[in-house]
């Protein structure tokens, strides 16, 4: 018990008395409450009856002798009369009394006295009487509320030690009266100068030593008390009643010393407080309560051993505030490693943003040389595309390649007739023949028997990349049948990768350039397929019903005005592959074949064209490139004799010669750089019209056989080829339109649409006309999905440019509305010519023409029949064997006229006479002229007439001799022209 008093802040006892007084009270009821009350006023009398006795009446003025409650509480309030008595009973327990009123101040109750006085005096009292070993109170039971009973046991206890001491009391005074002391066990502090401070003092105190030997006797006086206490309250209580009624004082017990033990906690956690907050200070005193009440609690608060307890007290305080110095410092400590900890992230941040902001301009100067160099790397390609063509410039933009056919199995005792091959010289032995000697040609480059295919097409190879960088380029195989044209072109019928031909190794490259190029531009690329057979056109990839079923879906076709397509309408077919040409080529080999078999080897005696259109848009600029490529397989250059061939090999001849002889004018013409170019004499030259001028690149292959049989076509070929060699054109000039070309263009063309619509008739309509002259049985039909129209003849083609040509030139809207003159069909000679040709003489371009005056493609009616007996011209130049080594010789067709231009001069009289014997003008004037270079170009074309080494002319076109050799050679071979096997 007094292990746990020690470590409260109240004495266990009082909670015990005090709960046991209730108890009893409560118990005893209204009499008891009464007979108490009545017990209590005895007493107070008692006491205050004493303390006047003691002190005097006068000292003791302000407590009446029989006091009520109140008044006795009031009377003794100031502590005077307490003290006073004390020190009459013990002098000097109270070494100053406050007296007078000084500082007073009027409390509540009408007390004169102020607080501190009034504390000091009863707080002295109290130590005293408690080191006396008395009964004490609390300073509060002299409040308003407070237990006056505890009062009034001290001041008897008091009482009882006076009558103790004068009755001679000696040694210990021992305190055996019906006092109750609550605050037994508490210890105060004698405060004798200092106003009242502190609460902690009182709680402090409580662990003092010096009080121990008090300790036994407090703990008798309180169990005295107590039992005196316990009797009372079970005075008058049955047996049965004990249980119940001590079950009911314990639990009142618990909650009384728990409410108390609240009570006490709660002050002593606001007074460590403050001890916490002003540890700096050594003084725990502060006057800081505000009310009267407080201090008074404060000013209970008393010190026995002021040093001991100062020094516990600091100690504990000391302790208290290393520990919570230690726990400071460790918190700045780690304040200062959290800071420093900031700090250096912070710089580790302000590091990493400057790094970063250091490595994104270095990324955007890395990112800006990038695009600087992608630039300069798109200049630099350009650059480069541009003197890669200056080169090809250089090289000429015709360039004629040889190409010696090796014997064919079988042909094992045959001498050839080409002596030597030496870079572009071919030496050719005409000794064999005719025992006149050697005779040399030159080109750009010559091919003996041995060469492959690949190394034939090495030298190729530059034109393609030319076509991807927007150049048109014609590659045609020349020579006479059997020579070879095929198989350079395509390849021999048992193709192999190795044995592939210039059309499928020149679209593989396409592909493959392409591919490298695909992050620079991109590339559409669309084939055409075209053959020309007796002058008439057709479309290869679309056979009329025989072939319907294409592997590829037909793109949309693109009009004339975007692509600047020579046959528009043609199928148009989009690849990607180069597998998807090989079908394509598949495709028209069939349809070529389906040909071939009603006209029997139709195949030698047609042209066949390839054409492949690119278009390139430079990812870059979004400029657009447009080129397109045309590899035409020609049919046989070899003379016919008319003697030798009726019906529709006669035809036929008259056909080939007739675009044989317009291909050599064209080429005449821009040799001479005329301003007039005769295109439109062939559907060949309508062809490849844009391939063929000084905007294009072009590469003829002449074949020849090495048969001494055929030395005579040999020479009139080399030759042919030869003076193609030197024609020079003008630099090729690159389709490249930019993007506002392009839009004009097309604005151009949607005006050219709406003012049509505007006549009330398609543009297209205007060339109805020309509708009869239309491949007829072969021209194909709309495509199955009805996008196409039926392909328009060539001529119409050139027509319609021509016509709108002119409606530029003069702007003149009534024209454009439809009141320009409308052209003759072409097939009408008397008007093939008739304007723009009319500068063009070409009548020693081919070496003869054979014509029949029957030929049914003229018909009866035909101006031809009535003129071409009266103008055909006899050759007058027969092959003469023996000649010196002039193989002009050779040629037998200088002087004579091509069919085109024998048209021309039909209806221009004024011009047959000068060309009687393929003499111009100017040859006839002076003999021995030799020809200036456009009409010496000329007399170097391959004679498309008959041999005059052979049969003599027949000017009724009697007596044929039989077929030619190089016909008969192949006549039993399947052609392959269009580049697949059949
Ligand atoms: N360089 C060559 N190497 C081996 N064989 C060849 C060569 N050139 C042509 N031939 C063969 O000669 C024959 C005739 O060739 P090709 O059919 O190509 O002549 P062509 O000029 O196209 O005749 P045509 O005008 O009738 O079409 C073929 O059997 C072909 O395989």
């Amino acid at each position: 018990m007094a292990a746990i008093e020690g470590a409260l802040p109240f004495s266990v006892a009082s909670v015990v008395e005090d709960v046991l007084q209730q108890h009893g009270n409560r118990s005893r009821g209204l009499d008891l409450d009464a007979r108490r009350a009545e017990e209590d006023a005895i007493r107070r009398y008692e006491a205050a009856a004493w303390l006047r006795k003691l002190i005097g009446v006068v000292a003791a003025k302000d407590l009446p002798a029989e006091p009520s409650e109140e008044e006795f509480r009031l009377g003794l309030r100031s502590g005077i009369i307490l003290c006073n008595a004390l020190n009459k009973v013990q002098a000097g327990a109270v070494q100053k009394v406050v007296e007078g009123p000084s500082d007073a101040v009027l409390v509540p109750d009408g007390a004169a006295l102020s607080a501190y006085q009034y504390f000091e005096n009863v707080r002295n009292f109290l130590v005293a009487v408690e080191e006396m070993g008395m009964p004490t109170f609390e300073a509060s039971d002299l409040e308003q509320g407070g237990k006056s009973s505890r009062v009034v046991n001290c001041v008897l206890a008091l009482k009882s030690y006076s009558d103790w001491k004068q009755a001679g009391g000696n040694g210990v005074w021992k305190f055996g009266g019906n006092v109750r002391t609550s605050t037994l066990g508490k210890q105060f502090a004698r405060k004798t100068s200092e106003p009242f401070t502190g609460s902690m003092s009182r709680s402090m105190s409580m662990n003092d030593k010096s009080q121990n030997c008090n300790e036994a006797d407090s703990n008798r006086i309180s169990s005295s008390s107590l039992s005196m206490l316990v009797r009372a309250v079970l005075l008058d209580k049955k047996p049965e009643e004990v249980p119940n009624l001590v079950e009911s004082v314990l639990s009142k017990l618990v909650e009384e010393f728990e409410n108390r033990m609240a009570t006490q906690i709660e002050p002593k956690k606001a007074c460590f407080r403050d001890s916490s907050i002003s540890h700096g200070n050594k003084s725990f005193l502060k006057p800081s309560l505000p009310s009267v009440k407080i201090e008074q609690k404060n000013s209970a608060v008393l010190k026995k051993d002021d040093a001991s307890q100062k020094s516990k007290i600091d100690e504990e305080s000391q302790r208290r505030l290393l520990n919570q110095q230690l726990i400071v410092d460790q918190q700045e400590k780690d304040v200062k490693v959290l800071k420093q900890t900031l700090s250096t992230t912070k710089a580790g941040m302000q590091f990493m943003q400057m790094k970063f902001h250091e490595e994104i301009h270095n990324l955007g100067l890395h990112v800006h040389g990038l695009a600087h160099a992608a630039s300069s790397y798109h200049r630099v390609l350009e650059e480069n595309r541009k003197l890669y063509n200056q080169v090809q410039d250089l090289k000429g933009n015709i360039r004629v390649y040889c190409r010696v056919r090796p014997f064919l199995p079988g042909q094992f005792d045959h001498v050839s007739t080409v002596e030597h091959i030496e870079e572009g010289t071919i030496c050719i032995n005409t000794l064999l023949k005719n025992g006149k000697g050697r005779k040399s040609f030159n080109f750009n480059k010559a091919f003996g028997p041995s060469a492959t295919q690949e190394e034939v097409f090495s030298d190729t190879r530059p034109l393609v990349r030319s076509v991807l960088d927007g150049y048109n380029v014609c590659i045609f195989a020349y020579g006479q049948t059997g020579s070879g044209k095929t198989f350079t072109m395509t390849g021999p019928r048992d193709l192999t990768e190795h044995s592939q031909g210039v059309n499928y190794r020149a679209l593989r490259d396409l592909f493959i350039l392409a591919e490298q190029r695909k992050d620079t531009f991109f590339y559409e690329v669309s084939v055409q397929m075209i053959e020309i057979y007796n002058e008439q056109v057709r479309d290869l990839l679309n056979s009329d019903g025989l072939n319907r079923r294409y592997p590829f879906q037909f793109p949309l076709l693109v009009s004339v005005s975007q692509t600047g397509l020579s046959v528009p309408d043609a199928s148009l077919v989009r690849v990607s592959s180069t597998s998807d040409i090989i079908d394509l080529m598949n495709i028209g080999q069939r349809n070529r074949a389906v040909g071939a078999t009603a006209l029997n080897d139709r195949s030698s005696r047609s042209h066949s064209c390839l054409t492949v259109h690119v278009q390139g848009r430079d990812l870059t600029s979004g400029s657009l490139l447009r080129g397109c490529m045309h590899l035409v397989d020609l049919a046989g250059s070899e003379r016919v004799d008319k003697s030798e061939v009726t019906g529709d090999r006669l035809k036929e001849a008259q056909h080939i010669n007739k675009s044989l002889s317009a291909l050599g004018d064209v080429i005449s013409s821009l040799a001479q750089k005329n301003s007039h170019v005769p295109y439109r004499n062939s559907k060949l030259t309508q062809l490849l019209q844009d391939s063929l001028g000084g905007q294009a690149k072009t590469l003829m292959f002449v074949h020849i056989s090495p048969e001494p049989d055929a030395i005579g076509e040999t020479i009139s070929t080399l030759k042919f080829a030869e003076r193609v060699a030197t024609v020079e054109l003008g630099a090729a000039r690159v389709n490249k339109d930019s993007s506002d070309v392009k839009e004009l263009k097309e604005q151009i063309a949607n005006l050219k649409a709406a003012l049509a619509r505007k006549d009330g008739e398609p543009v297209s309509l205007q060339q109805k006309p020309f509708q009869p002259n239309l491949s007829t049985r072969e021209v194909s039909s709309p495509s199955p999905k009805g996008l196409r129209k039926p392909m328009e003849d060539v001529a119409n083609v050139e027509a319609h440019r021509r016509a709108m040509r002119q409606k530029r030139q003069s702007l003149d809207l009534d024209e454009l509305l439809g009141n320009s003159p409308s052209w003759p069909p072409i097939s009408s000679p008397s008007l093939t010519n008739v304007d723009d040709d009319r500068e063009f003489s070409s009548g020693d371009w081919v070496d003869k023409l054979m014509v029949n005056k029957q030929d049914p493609f003229y018909g009866v009616d035909n101006p031809m029949t009535s003129w071409d007996q009266k103008y055909l011209f006899q050759t007058t130049n027969q092959f003469d064997a023996n000649a010196s080594d002039d193989v002009d010789e050779l040629d037998a067709g200088t002087s004579d006229s091509s069919e085109p231009d024998l048209l021309w001069q039909f209806n221009h009289n004024s011009k047959l006479g000068s060309f009687r014997n393929g003499v111009s003008p100017n040859a006839a004037q002076n003999p021995g002229h030799k020809h200036n270079k456009s009409q010496e170009f000329r007399s170097m074309i391959p004679r498309l007439g008959p041999s005059p080494t052979r049969k003599a002319v027949n000017e009724a076109g009697q007596g044929l001799p039989p077929p030619r050799i190089g016909r008969q050679a192949t006549t039993t071979e399947t052609k392959r022209k269009t580049g697949s096997r059949k």
